[in-house]
């Protein structure tokens, strides 16, 4: 039985799974951090490295400090790199058939004790604790984006997840310097639930000619004190996130009120996914976004 953690695997190595294995090494763990794609891995290292060297700029973290965690990581190609390690977070695409594939593969490399986590933003831990040989030792433990920045971790036991592996979640919570918020196990958990369908809305008022890109995020910003307009932060999320979140929202409480607006889904069927992939409600292909409607 696993109480402490000291080696973390991370599968997925975009814009979550670079920040987690960013504030894991920072915090002194050993991070293997894969990905099946050598230009992601590339990318999220790069990424790492980048954002430590604004804390160092900033005076947040010593470059000694940046140098150790830098070394904490290992990047890796292939899951055989994750027979050593005490908790694997998964922070892969918010797909569950890819999730699922990804527990498969990896659950006979593990070590019997080792705890599985993932990092969904709204798909079951029940049921993708039931795609491992082990839902005892299951969790979700979903960090908010960006990484480095957010206090927030929510923990979300499915209903086999055992006492440790929810104590043992908590404590590497805890040194992380994350607050942590309990959600049960319901689609989109608390964050997701409460956020999603704004900003689903927010394209909803784009949809219907109600705003333009503009007005809509300047009258959240500075109408509602938001940090971002929805419409920025969609694109800072992932429009492809999004939009599968709304669809376990919409099939998991079988409510129309939660139905993806179609712009929404024209967004993802065009390829324009947001910040990512250089263009979603904003084209970020220029030296500042230009909203696209
Ligand atoms: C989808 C899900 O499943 C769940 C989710 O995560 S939902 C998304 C939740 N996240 C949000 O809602 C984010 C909303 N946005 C914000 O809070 C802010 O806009 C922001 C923190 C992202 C940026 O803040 P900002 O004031 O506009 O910009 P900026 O001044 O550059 O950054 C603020 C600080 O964060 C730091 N920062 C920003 N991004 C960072 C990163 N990726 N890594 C490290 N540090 C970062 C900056 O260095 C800066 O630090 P100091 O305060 O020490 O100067
Ligand atoms: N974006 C956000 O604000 C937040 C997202 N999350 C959740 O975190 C998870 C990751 O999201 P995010 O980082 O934004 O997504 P990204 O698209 O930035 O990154 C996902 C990464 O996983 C890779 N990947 C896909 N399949 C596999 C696999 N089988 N093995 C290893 N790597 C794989 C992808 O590669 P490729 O692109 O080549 O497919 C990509 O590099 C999702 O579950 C999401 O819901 C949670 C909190 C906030």
């Amino acid at each position: 039985m696993i109480s402490e953690i000291k080696k973390i695997g991370i599968i997925g190595a975009g814009q979550m799974g670079n920040g987690i294995a960013h504030v894991c090494s920072l915090s002194k763990y050993e991070v293997i951090l894969n990905d099946l794609d050598k230009d992601n891995l590339d990318k999220g290292m790069a990424t790492i490295q980048g954002n430590m060297a604004r804390q160092v700029s900033k005076g947040a973290i010593s470059e000694e400090q940046m140098q150790a965690a830098l070394d904490n990581i290992t990047p890796s190609l292939a899951l055989d790199s994750m027979s050593e390690v005490d908790l694997v977070i998964e922070a892969a695409t918010e797909h569950e058939e890819t999730k699922r594939k990804i527990f498969s593969a990896v659950t006979p490399i593990l070590r019997p004790e080792a705890l599985i986590a993932s990092n969904t933003s709204s798909l079951s831990i029940t049921r993708l604790a039931a795609a491992t040989d082990r839902a005892e030792q299951f969790i979700g433990i979903h960090f908010m984006n960006p990484v480095p920045v957010m206090k927030l971790i929510e923990l979300v036991r499915g209903i086999a997840t055992d006492e440790n592996t929810f104590k043992t979640a908590k404590q590497f919570a805890d040194n992380l310097g994350k607050t942590v918020a309990v959600s049960e196990d319901f689609p989109a958990f608390m964050v997701n639930r409460i956020l999603l369908p704004m900003i689903n809305e927010a394209v909803y008022t784009l949809y219907e000619g109600v705003g333009n890109v503009q007005s809509i995020d300047t009258a959240m910003r500075l109408g509602a004190n938001h940090p971002m307009g929805p419409l920025q932060l969609a694109d800072f999320i992932g429009l492809d996130t999004c939009l599968s979140i709304m669809q376990v929202l919409y099939e998991g409480l079988a409510d129309t009120k939660y139905r993806p607006c179609p712009l929404l889904v024209k967004y993802v069927e065009a390829g324009w996914l947001g910040r990512k992939s250089q263009r979603g409600f904003y084209d970020y292909r220029g030296e500042v976004p230009i909203p696209t409607r």
